[in-house]
């Protein structure tokens, strides 16, 4: 036996099974670098196709399984059928071993009696592999489709769907061959998908294609032909968030990033705008950082001309740089009350006036200001005049922005977040009223900052385009008790 570190993966494990076996029958070498291939490939698939739920039919070793789940986020599943319960009995501990083995669900028997179980449970998958009893295949791929388990954009892949070539011997009499001939000539009969030519000995990728029209307006076959969650995408589009070294701007940049748009990351403290750029780029977003203070003109208008300086264009704004400082009403000074505003609200309005003025010329732009829902209610026991003031000033700012340039394509809103679990709320004085206001939130916590991040999105995109002016709370409730 060839000596090898011990193997540290399931995946590895079965390798190495595989591997020490080729010591005693050497054919087994081309089987492993075929397998790897297999594997790698259907992981490729999965992320490729930001597959969730995944439906095998023949799995084997589980090698395929745990390769493609290894590629499924966290809460994705994988549906493996399997006829021999003696390779659940294999497989199984090797799962059991990989903490990506738990979103595998081996079912044992035979598969289309499994499928029908699935049927009737209304189970649906985003990829389903087809990889088990060759003269099935046309049962299982009209069952599938007839009973709707394909979700929209799903795609099903056929392994061995070339069969050694024998799907295109005229004389074969192999029944394999032929039962995949049969197979692929359906397939390519079949309108409600559309079929990539055969990789490997045939690895055929099927691919749900839209309906043909039975109703043909923009709700049936989506706004330029774009569903829903393709609406909200931000492919192409160029975004700033100040405020955005940490907390709800942090969130907000990662946000934007994530849905497709290039985001630069404005802050006053350059280091931790840096910082965030950093985990962007690692993220394969497209970012750049600006140290910018928003009380300034100067800076503000430093900070748009170096985005489109960059990129040519300004989409969406965020601007959501904001501070907070405690005093009783009774006690604060103009120079507390100054700061506020000159963040909060003349920061703010400086920041829409500045972005505004470039969407304006483009015809097109979206504005999301971080108000607060102390523009609403007057949060208590802590004592925050200047700051439920300037916030509640950013709803009217907002309100009359929206209002002015909605007809020249601008669209203002803004988001009020309720008491967010930021670093600021930790400070000393604040961290002893978290109980407190727990008991004022019907939702029985504070808000993340990721309870924000598809608010932003969705005011963003062009899903949100008939919304202006908006003023969008998120609060758990609070504002309602
Ligand atoms: C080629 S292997 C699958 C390899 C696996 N997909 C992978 O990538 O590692 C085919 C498997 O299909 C199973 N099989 C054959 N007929 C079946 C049936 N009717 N129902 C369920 N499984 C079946 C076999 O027991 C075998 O384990």
């Amino acid at each position: 036996m060839t000596s090898s570190p011990v193997p540290d993966t399931p995946v590895e494990v079965i390798v190495d099974l595989l591997t020490k076996a080729q010591d005693i029958a050497s054919y087994c070498d081309n089987m492993i670098s075929d397998l790897f291939l297999a594997g790698q490939t259907l992981k490729m698939l999965i992320h490729m196709s930001q597959a969730k739920r995944v439906l095998e039919i023949g799995m084997f070793t589980g090698y395929g399984a745990l390769s493609m789940a290894e590629a499924l986020p966290e809460d994705g599943c994988l549906v493996a059928c399997e006829l021999e319960p003696y390779l659940k009995e294999f497989a199984q501990p090797i799962f059991d071993k990989s903490p990506h083995g738990k979103k595998i669900n081996v079912k044992t028997g035979n598969a289309m009696e499994t499928l029908k179980e699935l049927a009737t449970a209304g189970e649906q998958f985003d990829m389903v592999f087809i990889d088990a009893d060759k003269n099935n295949y046309i049962n299982y791929y009209k069952f599938i489709m007839d009973n709707n388990m394909l979700r929209l954009r799903g795609v099903i892949c056929i392994d061995n769907s070339l069969f050694k070539a024998r799907v295109y011997l005229n004389e074969t009499t192999d029944s394999n061959g032929l039962a995949l001939r049969e197979f692929n000539q359906f397939v390519s009969n079949d309108p409600r998908v559309e079929q990539v030519i055969p990789l490997r000995d045939g690895l055929t990728l099927i691919r749900r294609v839209p309906p043909c029209k039975i109703t043909d307006d923009e709700v049936f076959r989506g706004v330029t032909g774009r569903f829903i969650l393709d609406r909200m995408r931000l492919d192409g589009k160029v975004a700033y968030v100040t405020g955005a070294g940490q907390g709800i701007g942090r969130a907000f940049a990662h946000a934007l990033g994530e849905a497709g748009a290039k985001v630069a990351v404005v802050d006053l403290d350059g280091a931790k705008a840096e910082t965030v750029v950093e985990e962007l780029f690692l993220k394969g977003i497209n970012a750049i950082s600006i140290t910018a203070d928003i009380s300034k003109s100067d800076d503000v208008q430093r900070m748009i001309d170096a985005i489109v300086s960059k990129w040519g264009v300004i989409h969406i704004g965020c601007n959501n740089a904001g501070i907070n400082m405690n005093s009783a009403s009774e006690d604060t000074s103009l120079e507390e009350w100054d700061k506020t505003f000159n963040v909060n609200l003349r920061g703010t309005f400086m920041c829409c006036q500045a972005a505004g003025r470039v969407m304006l010329k483009q015809g097109y732009g979206k504005i999301i200001n971080t108000a607060s829902m102390a523009s609403l209610i007057v949060p208590h026991p802590q004592k925050q005049l200047s700051y439920n003031t300037s916030k509640a000033g950013v709803v009217k700012l907002t309100q009359t922005l929206g209002t002015e340039w909605a007809d020249r394509g601008v669209r203002v809103n803004c988001i009020s977040p309720g008491i967010v679990d930021t670093p600021l709320i930790h400070s000393e004085s604040l961290r002893p009223l978290v109980q407190r206001w727990l008991s004022d939130i019907p939702a029985g916590r504070l808000a993340q900052v990721t309870d924000l991040q598809a608010a932003v999105v969705y005011l963003a995109s062009d899903a949100s385009d008939y919304m202006t002016g908006h003023n969008l709370v998120i609060e758990g409730g609070q504002s309602l008790w």
